[in-house]
């Protein structure tokens, strides 16, 4: 009599904490009927047990991806075994708004979801369980990190004046593009971009008005670029690119429409008007270059003969350079 006692007191405390736990409980028959909605549930749906007790659970929540989960509970039954579905899978099988104070930013509820196989006393499967344990915290942790790491490694390859790739990252993105040749035999040019006489500037207009030009420069030289393409804050006043899959004709094109655009433009600093020019040395990749710095020498010595022959011009390099 007392065993009796303690087992129904034992199954009265079970039912209790179904009912009560932090954790979503259901049980659906081979039909996807509910058998069992805890308060969980009943809580973030507003769906009460009593209401929905023998209903079809994608009926009654037409939200929930059914041909994916049904595929998922179909193997649980088949294989006797459990599965887990993680919120980095997919956020959330239940669409419960999130209302917990710590992860107010996330509009609805992540959830790692269990799918556990039920056997009747006869032992096979007749049921499914499926368990939703609330992971808002965790996910929002988790991506809060992610995207601060992100963030900061966007930093960390980004000049900060001119939110252009600093030079170590433009170097690597360089290497990287003088692989992919030596590998698929593709087109790319190297450029290198001074601006002409900055000193003069600086010492004219002041550091600040020179940053201003800096600035612009790195303005005009995004709008000109393609997804494909690299630039890079190279040195103080000097840029580099990498055009992918362009010879050097098409390079020259582009870089003097560069030229004669940064010619034509004004910069306006203190109520004074600045113009500058800009010298470029270009080389394309040359199916016998030995390594990137050949290739970057290369970009450089034409450079320095745009600077010889006057400024404000693009000069490709030749081995007569
Ligand atoms: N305002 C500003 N000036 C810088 C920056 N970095 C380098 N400079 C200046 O840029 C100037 C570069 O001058 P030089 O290398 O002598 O060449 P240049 O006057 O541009 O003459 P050419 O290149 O021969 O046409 C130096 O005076 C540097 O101090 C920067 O971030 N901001």
């Amino acid at each position: 009599m007392s065993n009796d006692l303690d087992a129904m007191n034992e199954l009265h405390w079970l039912i209790d904490m179904v009912q009560t736990i932090e954790v979503g409980l259901i049980v659906l028959d081979r039909n996807y009927n509910i058998q069992l909605w805890n308060g969980f549930m009943e809580n973030h749906s507003g769906i009460s047990p009593n209401s929905i007790k023998g209903k079809n659970l994608f009926t009654e929540l037409p939200d929930i991806p059914a041909d994916w989960l049904k595929q998922k509970m179909e193997s649980v039954f088949l294989l006797k075994n459990r599965t887990f579905i993680s919120w980095e899978q997919r956020p959330y099988v239940f669409k419960f708004k999130n209302y917990r104070p710590i992860t107010g930013r996330a509009d609805f509820m992540y959830q790692n979801i269990t799918l556990l196989p039920l056997a009747s006393l006869t032992g096979s499967i007749t049921h499914i369980s499926i368990i939703v344990y609330d992971v808002s915290d965790i996910a929002v942790n988790k991506l809060q990190l992610k995207a601060m790491n992100q963030q900061l490694e966007e930093l960390s390859q980004t000049d900060g004046l001119t939110q252009l790739h600093n030079r170590r990252h433009w170097q690597e993105c360089m290497e990287r593009e003088f692989e992919r040749f030596a590998r698929y035999q593709d087109q790319a040019s190297l450029i290198m971009i001074d601006i002409d006489n900055f000193k003069q500037i600086n010492d004219k207009y002041g550091h600040p008005a020179g940053d201003k030009v800096i600035q612009h420069i790195a303005h005009l030289l995004k709008q000109s670029l393609r997804e494909t393409d690299c630039a890079g804050r190279y040195g103080g006043e000097e840029f580099a690119i990498v055009l992918a899959k362009t010879g050097d004709t098409d390079a020259l094109y582009f870089t003097e429409r560069l030229r004669k655009k940064i010619e034509a433009s004004e910069i306006i600093c203190d109520n004074r008007i600045i113009k500058v020019t800009v010298s470029l040395g270009i080389n394309e990749i040359k199916p016998n270059s030995d390594n990137s710095s050949v290739w970057l020498s290369g970009a450089d010595k034409a450079l320095y003969q745009a600077k010889q022959n006057g400024r404000n011009q693009s000069v490709v390099f030749t081995t007569q350079n």
